[in-house]
């Protein structure tokens, strides 16, 4: 058996279980349209009885690149590809609990950044490939989630982890996408509860109890987003042909990227400086003095997420399977490496350099942490694949009454 049941069966030790209950099975189907892909999640649950929490029993994951932003313009072709990955469902779900299996798409910073019109143009296709489906499609089931409940339902995961006994000195996540970045703790002192933006503090409640977070979602700082805010090409209309050029990038590099439905001409310094100093100084622009830094978070240590694990399981600062424990300061000498010898790293992707720098930058400058701060790189925590998406789906089931 998976282990993953345990996860809530440390939480609420199994209790007065009635002899003849009758095993409840039930499906829950997320979609995350995040910013650079589309992901399915169809968990499956098992509920012995009333008096008990669900466990989880599967999950089935599959995923398309481009994300939904990408298909600004052809919003049909957008909805195409969720439905691609929602006949997986089909396949998956008996056909007796279809009618009783909601179906949710919460988007994520990708189409934050669209216009509002283009977004609800992609939002209401997708909308109408749910209600052509088999299953519940509630109030609500295509929406742009609110970036803080990214992050809380995120930390919430990693908090029912913690109580099982995992790393208790732990208090946060990081999670860095490719548009937006989040980051989420458990305020310790009254002064970060007085100190910080009201809009940065949220109660959040789950599996019955009330918890008091710090979370903010970052749009706009996401890796491939923060790309184009170091070439200067963020937010500005480009002109045909206009090519945005980085200290950052190897110096005789000429390319194209897409990137929310844009296409974006980029290269190095043909003739100017190349290396981690001028690198460091284009990416500072980007971060400095442009996020909250709460004191308390300066000495503690946190979860990473997303890009942060991917770039260090990149250049091997952590093991790709396993994960690490990394410092700040690890990130700041592997930029180095890899900034001041561009021309023996390019095989790999030319924007090596410019993401570990920003990500150092983002750390040190950004939320002020120090140089020895720790992070834990980690895909799963008590051995489930952390995301939000689980959260999410648990919340929505019970919302719904699906459970007992
Ligand atoms: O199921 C998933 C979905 C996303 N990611 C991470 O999130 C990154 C991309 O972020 P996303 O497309 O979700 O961007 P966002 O919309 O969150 O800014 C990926 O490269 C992964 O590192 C992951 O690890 N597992
Ligand atoms: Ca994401």
């Amino acid at each position: 058996h998976s282990n993953r049941e345990m996860w809530f069966q440390d939480l609420f030790p199994p209790n007065m279980c009635p002899i003849n209950a009758k095993t409840n099975t039930f499906y829950g189907i997320m979609f995350d349209a995040g910013s650079t892909g589309t992901r399915i999640h169809i968990y499956t649950f098992v509920q012995k009885s009333p008096e008990i929490l669900p466990e989880l029993e599967g999950e089935i994951f599959e995923s398309v690149k481009p994300g939904l932003s990408a298909y600004a313009d052809q919003p049909e072709k957008g909805a195409e590809s969720v439905k691609r990955l929602l006949d997986m469902a089909i396949d998956a779900v008996p056909p007796h609990l279809w009618k009783k299996t909601p179906v949710v798409l919460k988007a994520t910073a990708g189409l934050r950044l669209l216009s509002e019109e283009k977004a609800q143009a992609l939002l209401s296709e997708v909308k109408e490939v749910f209600e052509e489906s088999p299953f519940l499609v509630p109030e609500d089931s295509v929406s742009i989630m609110d970036g803080s409940y990214e992050g809380a339902v995120l930390n919430v995961m990693w908090f029912a982890g913690q109580l099982s006994g995992q790393n208790q000195h732990t208090t946060g996540t990081l999670d860095l996408g490719g548009a937006s970045t989040q980051i989420t703790f458990l305020p310790r002192f009254e002064e970060t509860l007085k100190e910080s933006p009201r809009d940065f503090l949220t109660s959040f409640e789950m599996f019955n109890s009330t918890y008091k977070l710090y979370t903010h979602s970052y749009l706009g700082f996401g890796l491939k987003a923060a790309r184009l805010a170091t070439l200067g090409a963020l937010n500005t209309e480009v002109a045909d042909g206009q090519m945005f050029r980085s200290s950052c990038l190897p110096k005789q590099l000429e390319a194209e990227w897409h990137f929310g439905g844009v296409k974006y001409r980029y290269g190095g310094n043909k003739e100017g400086e190349t290396g981690f100093k001028p690198c460091y100084l284009e990416v500072l622009k980007v971060v400095k003095g442009k996020l909250h830094q709460p004191d308390e978070i300066r000495g503690s240590s946190f979860y990473a997420f997303s890009y942060y694990y991917d770039r260090a399981a990149d250049t091997n600062l952590i093991d790709y399977e396993q994960g690490g424990v990394l410092e700040v300061r690890d990130f700041e000498r592997k930029a180095k490496e890899v900034c001041d010898n561009m021309e023996r790293f390019s095989s790999a992707s030319p924007f090596l350099c410019m993401d570990l720098t920003y990500i150092t930058a983002l750390l040190k400058e950004g939320f002020g942490f120090r140089d020895n701060t720790l992070l834990q790189l980690t895909k799963k925590v008590n051995n489930i694949e952390t995301s939000w998406t689980l959260g999410a789906t648990f919340h929505l089931l019970q919302s719904l009454g699906i459970t007992y």
